[in-house]
């Protein structure tokens, strides 16, 4: 007999920070031993949908992002996906698997539609949200692992480099921090990122020149852990990394996981300010608001 439950999530209008678990039915499947097991979730808003679904012998999610058309971050869509981070802790989820349920992107990064033409309103509420979403994803109690099934340009790099492992589905896809192609500059807390991730001298590098690696070239510096052919051998994989941590305590796994993180989160918890103030400085400047333009047109060319 299979179980499962379905989570009622509220769209983040009625429900806020709070998903509701609600357990909706209990059902048994005819003739199926290998159905996948657990509890499914499914997150609607206008804002995207996040599906979540918890295998119940082992407790690791799966999180789906999908907002179409190339899961670019809004401030809805990175409250959304902090509000999941938030239930999976309070469920006590034992690992997560970060993916997307659209083909071909992880997610293109932040929306540029946040930062161009935007008022420092906007943009502060906004990038409070990217820190706060993004420290709960980088300090996460259980183990994460990004499976990386499409593009992840920008802030989707910065995602994937912060959950603990990375897979990659090859060949075709391309992955880095491309902030000064674009005429920007990738905030310190993501510098910082990369470099824990790459050491200092690949780290500059990638940073300097913007670089999106292919899948071969991500797995040669670093930046990803393993390259798949299909999202089913990276599910796989996903499964066998996160398997090895059901016999460590969980403390002593979380308290190594957030020593060695420690100097890059309190550097952002400590600068929260000051970051917002350069990012408000440099984004509403008026030439890097003709960049952004431009480089939004050259997308919709395409
Ligand atoms: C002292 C300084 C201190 C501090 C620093 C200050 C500031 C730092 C600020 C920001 C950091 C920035 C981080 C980022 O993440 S920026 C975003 C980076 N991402 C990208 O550059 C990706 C751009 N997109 C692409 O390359 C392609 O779209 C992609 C490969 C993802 C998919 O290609 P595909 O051919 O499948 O789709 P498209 O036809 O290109 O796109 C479809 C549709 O989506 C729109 N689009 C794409 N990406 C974005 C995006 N990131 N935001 C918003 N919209 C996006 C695209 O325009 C198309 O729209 P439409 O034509 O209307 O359908």
């Amino acid at each position: 007999m299979i179980i499962s439950f379905h989570y009622n999530i509220g769209n983040q209008g009625i429900f806020h920070n709070s998903i509701m678990f609600v357990k909706k039915a209990l059902f048994a499947v005819p003739n199926s031993k290998s159905l996948p097991i657990g509890l499914v979730a499914r997150f609607s808003s206008a804002t995207g949908d996040i599906g979540v679904t918890v295998n119940d012998k082992t407790g690791v999610a799966t999180v789906k992002l999908q907002r179409a058309p190339v899961n670019s971050l809004n401030t809805g869509f990175l409250k959304n996906i902090e509000s999941t981070l938030d239930s999976l802790e309070k469920e006590k989820a034992r690992g997560l698997i970060l993916t997307s349920g659209l083909p071909k992107i992880f997610t293109a990064g932040l929306d540029i539609l946040e930062l161009y033409n935007c008022t420092t309103e906007s943009l502060t509420t906004f990038w409070t949200q990217l820190q706060s979403t993004w420290l709960k994803l980088h300090a996460t109690s259980f183990p994460s692992v990004a499976l990386i099934n499409g593009h992840a340009p920008g802030a989707g790099c910065q995602l994937a480099m912060s959950c603990e492992y990375r897979i990659m589905l090859g060949p075709k896809y391309t992955i880095g921090l491309n902030e000064t192609k674009m005429g920007i500059i990738a905030p310190f807390w993501f510098v910082d990122t990369m470099i824990d991730t790459l050491g200092p001298r690949q780290a500059e590098l990638a940073l300097t020149s913007g670089k999106l690696f292919t899948s071969s070239e991500a797995l040669k510096v670093g930046l990803i852990d393993e390259e798949v052919g299909s999202e089913e051998e990276g599910v796989a994989k996903a499964e066998a990394f996160l398997s090895q941590y059901a016999t460590i305590p969980g403390t002593a796994r979380k308290l190594t996981k957030l020593m060695i993180r420690e100097k890059t989160i309190s550097n952002l918890v400590k600068n929260k300010d000051k970051d917002l103030k350069n990012v408000i400085d440099l984004i509403t400047s008026a030439q890097v608001q003709k960049g952004l333009g431009l480089y939004l047109q050259s997308l919709k060319k395409k």
